[in-house]
């Protein structure tokens, strides 16, 4: 049965966007951008069925955030295999610092070609540091090798570890992972956003909570807020669970103050559909999947809006 207007997944987000629009505190932020900003919003959304919440008062390129989650699975910290699937929302990070340290004026067409044919320039230019895919399935460990020295031991695979963990230690209150490593932030493009993932199980579902540290309500949350949904849903068709909650929870939520134009548009618009994201296949591990695995039905959102992501 269709719900009742109100009853929308996404008035949560809506109603986000205006109270941080209308009440949010107006700064100065690191880009130079400038922001409005709130701290310690929530929301919760019911993945039951096959509900995921990807919003509908504009498009949000969903195969783009999906390729990008199945990017962090692999470890992979280079955007050369994202630009090799046309997936271009981490490329303007690399490529200031390339401008920054050689200023040449290249633009990103060129930038993303160059990352493509030139084995060496990617290597140089293309990664991103130890960011997300690092820390998630390859977190480093040193071991005392006698005399102050330490070698290099198995690096930790968080996500292997909590599938094994859902699955064997249910009742756990450590179903975590994080991309927060602290002796590494100054190494990364950007230091983790959606840093940390906790996960519970209760009545054979599995219910899932993301902190956000950081969260740009115009264009980071859309794919954020996808993302852990299909990450959830992924670990519960391995372990065997129905898919629960997941609760969204933010630090600085804020809206940049050139999204203007996208706040004033998508709250003039009514949400519309439930959209529900199919999983076509069962892989044996949760490092078997691959984009054509994933469906989206239901989905027919108002147009997308154009908005310019602060470097
Ligand atoms: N300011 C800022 N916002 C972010 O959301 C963000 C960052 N920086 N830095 C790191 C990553 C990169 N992410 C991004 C970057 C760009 C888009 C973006 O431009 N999205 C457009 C077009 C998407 C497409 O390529 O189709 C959108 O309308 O959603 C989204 C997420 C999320 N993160
Ligand atoms: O997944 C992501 C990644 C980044 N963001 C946003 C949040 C902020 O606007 C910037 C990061 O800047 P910091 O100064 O490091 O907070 O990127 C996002 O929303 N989601």
């Amino acid at each position: 049965m269709p719900s009742a207007p109100l009853s929308h997944f996404e008035h949560q987000y809506l109603d986000l966007l205006q109270e941080v629009w209308d009440h949010g505190d107006e700064r100065r932020d690191r880009t130079g951008v400038g922001t409005r900003s709130l701290f310690g919003p929530s929301m919760r959304f019911d993945l039951s069925g096959d509900a995921v919440p990807l919003l509908t008062t504009k498009r949000v390129a969903w195969k783009t955030a999906a390729r990008e989650m199945l990017w962090f699975l692999t470890g992979d910290t280079n955007i050369r295999e994202l630009v090799r699937q046309k997936v271009h929302i981490w490329t303007d990070w690399p490529l200031d610092r390339f401008r920054r340290e050689t200023g040449e004026e290249i633009d990103r067409d060129t930038f993303e070609a160059r990352i493509l044919d030139d084995d060496a320039f990617a290597a140089a230019w293309g990664d991103l540091g130890p960011v997300y895919g690092k820390q998630w399935v390859n977190w480093d460990t040193y071991e005392p090798v006698g005399d102050g020295l330490f070698r290099k031991g198995q690096p930790v695979n968080q996500i292997a570890q909590l599938v094994h963990d859902i699955r064997h230690n249910p009742a756990s209150r450590r179903l975590l992972f994080t991309g927060w490593n602290v002796a590494e932030l100054g190494g990364m493009a950007l230091p983790p956003c959606h840093m940390t993932y906790q996960y519970h199980v209760a009545g054979g579902r599995l219910s899932g909570m993301l902190w956000q540290r950081s969260c740009d309500l115009g264009l980071g949350f859309a794919f954020n807020a996808f993302s852990a949904a299909m990450l959830l849903r992924m670990l519960a068709q391995q372990c065997d669970l129905e898919p629960g909650e997941l609760v969204w929870s933010a630090g600085d939520a804020h809206v940049y103050l050139n999204h203007e134009h996208l706040v004033h548009e998508q709250l003039a618009r009514t949400p519309r559909g439930h959209p529900m994201l199919k999983i076509g296949r069962r892989p044996d591990s949760i490092f078997g999947y691959r984009i054509d695995d994933f469906e989206v039905l239901d989905y027919e959102p108002h147009a997308h809006i154009v908005a310019p992501v602060a470097v």
